[in-house]
């Protein structure tokens, strides 16, 4: 059986995480959570910290800020994945000065077929006004950008609004 790429985008604090979660508990464990998020500060530290206590014994977790391509190719194709999130992970890369264009194409090709699925969160960002200083716009289009391919290589694709799941692409 070949898993699914699943892109499940969202604002902040619209319920996208658990829902990524909900959808690869489905599957039996072990569960891969590829975490992108650095806790650079008490406040972020406490936002993960809130995330490890609600997973359960069937995930382990993999702190992965950078190289999210080569950790897939690393993981047993039959087992789950969540990847949370794609855009932590471009802020990251972003913040380095690393160039996007390669690691982006690096991270596209790993999104091949596996076994089993392949969750993928990211933030749709793009809904406010134009940012008022040229990182932040840089950010967007690049954000925007990201989500585009992804949702062009995913069989599914989930808009969380308010808690509440759209479907907004499904390969059947
Ligand atoms: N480093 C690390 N990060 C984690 C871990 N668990 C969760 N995170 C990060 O926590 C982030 C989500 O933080 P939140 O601020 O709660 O999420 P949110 O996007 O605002 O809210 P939702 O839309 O409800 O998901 C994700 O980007 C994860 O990478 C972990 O074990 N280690």
């Amino acid at each position: 059986m070949t898993g699914r790429i699943i892109l499940i985008l969202g604002g902040a604090r619209s319920g996208k995480s658990r829902h990524a979660e909900a959808l690869v508990e489905q599957s039996p464990g072990p569960l891969a959570y590829v975490a992108t998020a650095q806790a650079f500060d008490a406040e972020m530290t406490t936002r993960i910290d809130i995330h490890r206590a609600r997973r359960d014994v069937r995930w382990q977790t993999h702190d992965c800020p950078f190289d999210v391509a080569a950790l897939l190719a690393d993981l047993p194709s039959a087992q789950p994945v969540l990847v949370d999130c794609l855009t932590l992970w471009l802020t990251n890369h972003m913040l380095a000065d690393h160039d996007l264009a390669r690691e982006e194409a690096a991270l596209l090709a790993a999104l091949r077929p596996r076994a089993a699925d392949l969750v993928l969160v990211a933030n749709e960002v793009g809904f406010g006004i134009v940012p008022d200083n040229a990182l932040a716009r840089r950010f967007r289009d690049c954000a925007g950008r990201l989500n585009q391919a992804v949702a062009a290589r995913a069989d599914r694709v989930i808009l969380v609004v308010a808690g509440l799941p759209l479907t907004v692409k499904d390969v059947a």
